[in-house]
């Protein structure tokens, strides 16, 4: 392990060791394919790209330290790697001196992403109360969990805020909410990519001021940013310079000037020497990485950098709201000793976190009823329409046909509405699972399974309600065993419509979801049943037909309606009547040897099937940034 000059500066801090985590890495290189061929390929894998080239490096506990350089050089990979979220290609990482273990590390850590996305709907209140719930379970009392709450709300300055939902709140609010939601099971090492991005200079100021006091209480707190300022500089312990996925400069920023003027590159008076690095590093790399030993060497890091946090505190008040003292010192905070203490991967079961998240996702709907009602109301409008349309069609021979179409239409209607609403409501989501699930608020399974029983609710209600509604008006058999078969098949062709919008959504994301979802589903409207009959398919796509859910639920509907023995139709004003007896529709859609209870089940398998694959794609998709 790389040793580490700086070891006096650590023993000189006033913090306790035992309580806190130093990270360290070493010859850590990071390469990718450039595309599918470079990793088939053998010869091609010569070729893959370099983002890291064997980096090294220390981030202590009890210091603020940023990850800084240019854009692409390569600082949001190391985090990435430092922080546990992708593996390194080469090197070592170290805790404490020892090879880490990535699950107990995931337990004392947290990432908080660039795209510090949280529950939109939900008020800090409720946010904080959520979180709590899964990252403390019931290890924590429900007044601790109270206290705990009270202590994130006044110390990040968000009591004024506190019942805003998330949605309206300024971007410095949303990142202390996101700091206080990772501070809910108060995390040893914290990581966070461009804390400050898209903030103005005091707000960002009041973040790093606020991450700097959390390292002070004895976190390992290391972010990253494209270019601090020099005001943010001061509140930096530790600077870490990637150019071109090596390391330029590693120590501290007051030690800059003096190591840039060793090397005869003059920074000019009143100018930010990190501006200066970054403006000479292009030039200067190889000379730049061959003094930082490509982060190995600690000679530029200062023993006096703590004298001055008292000048910080004075000079950078972060404003009135913000009063960090109420947050307790890690050693004195019953939150971490207990969570210590725990040795599974999240610190509630399964079922409680598929509990909580149900009643969270159920909240968020109850906190934005727009959705439901415009969704049901869609739902209603067009059964009448549909319903006038047809209106008393239901036991006319003549109009069988006509009946038919009917049928077809409300399978494709209910396909379309319950599959685009998922398919672009889940990828929006996303972001904020990944975080959560990343720093172990909950398993994939459980928020999986609470996404697709909280949105079941609303699609059967809105289903049956179209349902009845355009069955009634288009006066259909009144017989209470096909009502029941008709709203059946109606609510499974729906639930396996969302099963596909759970695919399309955790593929893509909403743009190309929109542009691909049809791409998926249009090959099944078109084995249907209807636009091409069943028995003219060639035998060479009756494997499609196998798996066209939409083809089992039209053979479904038409057996409700026309099958089990129905009665002659009603063909008395006309003189001719084709489909006077019911069967005879059915052997015109090759239904007449189907069975009703094999098409349920056909559309039961489809549907588990695709959830299942949805779930597969949804956790490779958590583990990467896609
Ligand atoms: N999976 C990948 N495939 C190909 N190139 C990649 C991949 N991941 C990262 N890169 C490239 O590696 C380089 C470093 O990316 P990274 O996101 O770490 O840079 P960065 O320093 O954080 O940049 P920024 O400040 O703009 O976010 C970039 O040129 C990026 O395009």
């Amino acid at each position: 392990m790389a040793s580490e000059n700086s070891d006096s500066h650590e023993t000189n801090s006033t913090l306790l060791v035992e309580d806190t985590l130093t990270i360290s890495f070493q010859n850590i290189s990071y390469n990718v394919a450039t595309s599918c061929w470079t990793n088939i390929n053998p010869r091609a894998r010569k070729t893959r790209k370099t983002i890291l080239n064997d980096v090294s490096g220390t981030f202590n506990a009890g210091e603020l330290s940023v990850i800084m350089g240019p854009s692409g050089a390569g600082k949001s990979t190391l985090m990435d790697i430092l922080a546990g979220y992708t593996k390194p290609s080469d090197g070592y990482i170290y805790i404490n001196g020892r090879i880490r273990n990535e699950k107990k590390f995931r337990r004392r850590s947290c990432y908080i992403l660039q795209d510090d996305k949280v529950q939109d709907m939900l008020t800090i209140r409720e946010s904080l109360n959520f979180a709590a719930d899964l990252k403390l379970g019931n290890h924590i009392s429900q007044e601790q969990k109270k206290q705990r709450i009270n202590e994130i709300i006044e110390s990040l300055g968000l009591r004024a805020v506190i019942d805003v939902k998330s949605v309206n709140l300024s971007g410095g609010q949303r990142k202390r909410l996101a700091i206080g939601l990772e501070l809910i099971s108060d995390p040893q090492i914290m990581f966070l990519d461009e804390p400050t991005s898209g903030l103005d200079s005091s707000i960002s100021k009041q973040i790093v001021y606020i991450l700097h006091f959390l390292a002070r209480q004895g976190r390992t707190v290391v972010v990253t940013m494209h270019q601090p300022s020099a005001t943010l500089l001061r509140m930096v312990d530790r600077l870490y310079a990637v150019v071109g996925g090596q390391c330029a400069y590693v120590g501290a920023e007051t030690q800059l000037r003096p190591c840039l003027e060793e090397m005869n590159l003059k920074c000019p008076a009143f100018h930010n020497p990190v501006d200066f690095l970054i403006e000479i590093s292009a030039e200067n790399s190889d000379m730049l990485i061959r003094e930082s030993e490509n982060g190995r060497n600690t000679r530029w890091m200062s023993n006096t950098l703590r004298d001055s946090d008292n000048n910080i505190t004075v000079e950078y008040k972060p404003g009135e709201e913000v009063s960090l003292t109420m947050l307790p010192a890690p050693k004195e905070d019953f939150t971490r000793k207990t969570l210590l203490a725990i040795k599974s991967t999240y610190s509630t079961s399964f079922w409680k976190q598929f509990t909580i998240l149900t009643r969270r996702s159920l909240w968020t709907i109850w906190r934005d009823p727009w959705f439901a009602l415009t969704f049901a109301s869609i739902h209603c409008g067009m059964a009448l329409l549909v319903g006038t349309l047809y209106y008393k069609i239901g036991n006319d021979g003549f109009y069988a046909l006509d009946t038919v179409k009917f049928l077809q239409f409300c399978l494709l209607f209910l396909m379309f509405t319950s599959f685009s609403a998922i398919s672009i409501r889940f990828p929006q989501e996303i972001p904020v699972i990944r975080r959560e699930h990343f720093n172990r608020w909950y398993s994939a399974g459980a928020y999986y399974m609470s996404t697709i029983i909280s949105v079941v609710p609303l699609q059967t209600i809105c289903t049956l309600l179209f349902a009845f509604i355009t069955y009634f008006l288009t006066t259909q058999p009144v017989d209470f065993v096909r009502i029941c078969n008709f709203c059946f098949i109606l609510l499974m062709v729906s639930y396996v419509s969302l099963c596909k919008g759970l695919l399309i959504g955790a593929i893509f994301n909403v743009k190309n979801g929109v542009i691909m979802g049809p791409f998926f589903i249009m090959p099944f409207v078109m084995f249907s049943g209807n636009f091409i009959k069943t028995q003219d398919v060639p035998a060479l796509f009756n494997w499609i037909l196998q798996i066209s859910f939409l083809k089992h639920g039209f053979v479904g509907l038409l057996l409700s309606v026309f099958g089990s023995e129905r009665p002659n139709l009603n063909c008395e004003d006309h003189i001719y009547c084709h489909f006077k007896v019911p069967k005879t529709i059915l052997k015109e859609y090759g239904a007449l040897k189907e069975d009703y209870v094999s098409l349920v089940i056909a559309l039961f398998g489809i549907g588990s099937t695709v959830a299942i694959i949805a779930f597969i794609i949804l956790k490779i998709r958590l583990r990467n940034k896609w």
